[in-house]
């Protein structure tokens, strides 16, 4: 999917809402232990409940990696049941030299050979262009690079004072010049709603990926204030306070009635801001 097209689903389901699909086998509701898969059924049970108030999916990989065998063959379902016209983000944080890196891009683009085609997928900036270069090789695809993100330890490193400026405002200013907003979006954490004034100086025109509204406390309202864009410009997630919303029989109406909120709170935002 393309700016343009991710812009136009905005547009259509007044929405910019990516709902996190983070499960925890501990977690789901009891009932659905009875299916041969739980997990699975967990997660189409919620993609049902909020394919129309969404416009992405961001299973992250680590809560299936941790399942084994199971937790792959999961993943790669799950992707396959996001209906396509649905935008997929494989929150997998890779990134290596260069041929592994061509790897991994197999793994989460290449549906011929790994069976899983997302659109898109997160990447540490850390290891420089040759790492980052392999998954942009995949030109309908996108990369989505970490920058300021959301948890405590952002300070350790993405705020380093450089010669130039922040260590994540290099991360931004470097690698947007090996690829366009086409096909770049950055990771800025929704608990860092100050700062998206100077993310907006540095990437104007690319997608943000905004993770932390929800059980991390962001404020969608503090994130909108700067980061929206003439095309939107963010897909803001929220996993658990959407998926755990409830954990009974109702639990997908319960998920559906959090995206819900989300959603109306993003129409209301896009209407102020005359891009609908
Ligand atoms: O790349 C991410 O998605 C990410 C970056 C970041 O800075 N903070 C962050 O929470 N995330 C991910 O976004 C999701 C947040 O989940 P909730 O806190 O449950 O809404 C998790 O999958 C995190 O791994």
């Amino acid at each position: 999917m393309n700016k343009k097209q991710l812009f136009e689903q905005i547009k259509t389901k007044k929405s910019f809402l990516c709902v996190g699909l983070d499960p925890v086998m501990e977690q789901i509701p009891r009932h659905l232990l009875k299916y041969d898969n739980p997990v699975l059924e967990f997660n189409k049970q919620l993609i049902d409940a909020t394919k129309d108030l969404c416009v992405a999916y961001k299973p992250n990989t680590a809560f299936f990696e941790s399942m084994g065998l199971k937790g792959w063959e999961t993943l790669i379902r799950t992707w396959e049941y996001i209906p396509k016209d649905i935008f997929t983000i494989a929150d997998a944080k890779r990134g290596d030299i260069g041929n592994t890196s061509a790897m991994y891009a197999d793994a989460f683009f290449n549906k011929e050979k790994s069976g899983m085609g997302f659109d898109a997928i997160t990447v540490a900036p850390y290891m420089g262009k040759d790492s980052v270069g392999p998954f942009l090789n995949h030109k309908d695809k996108w990369v989505i690079l970490l920058a300021l993100t959301s948890n405590i330890g952002h300070s350790d490193f993405q705020l380093h004072q450089t010669p130039e400026g922040k260590l994540y405002e290099e991360v931004i200013r470097i690698s947007s010049a090996w690829a366009d907003s086409e096909q770049l979006m950055y990771v800025v954490g929704a608990t860092r709603g100050a700062e998206f004034k100077n993310i907006r100086r540095l990437a104007p025109d690319n997608f943000l990926l905004v993770p932390g509204v929800g059980a991390q406390g962001g404020s969608l309202a503090d994130v909108c204030t700067y980061g929206l864009n003439d095309s939107c410009g963010l897909l803001v997630n929220s996993a658990r306070s959407i998926i755990y919303a409830g954990n009974g029989e109702d639990f997908a109406e319960k998920a559906r009635a959090e995206a819900l909120k989300l959603q109306q709170e993003m129409e209301q935002i896009l209407l102020a801001a005359g891009l609908i």
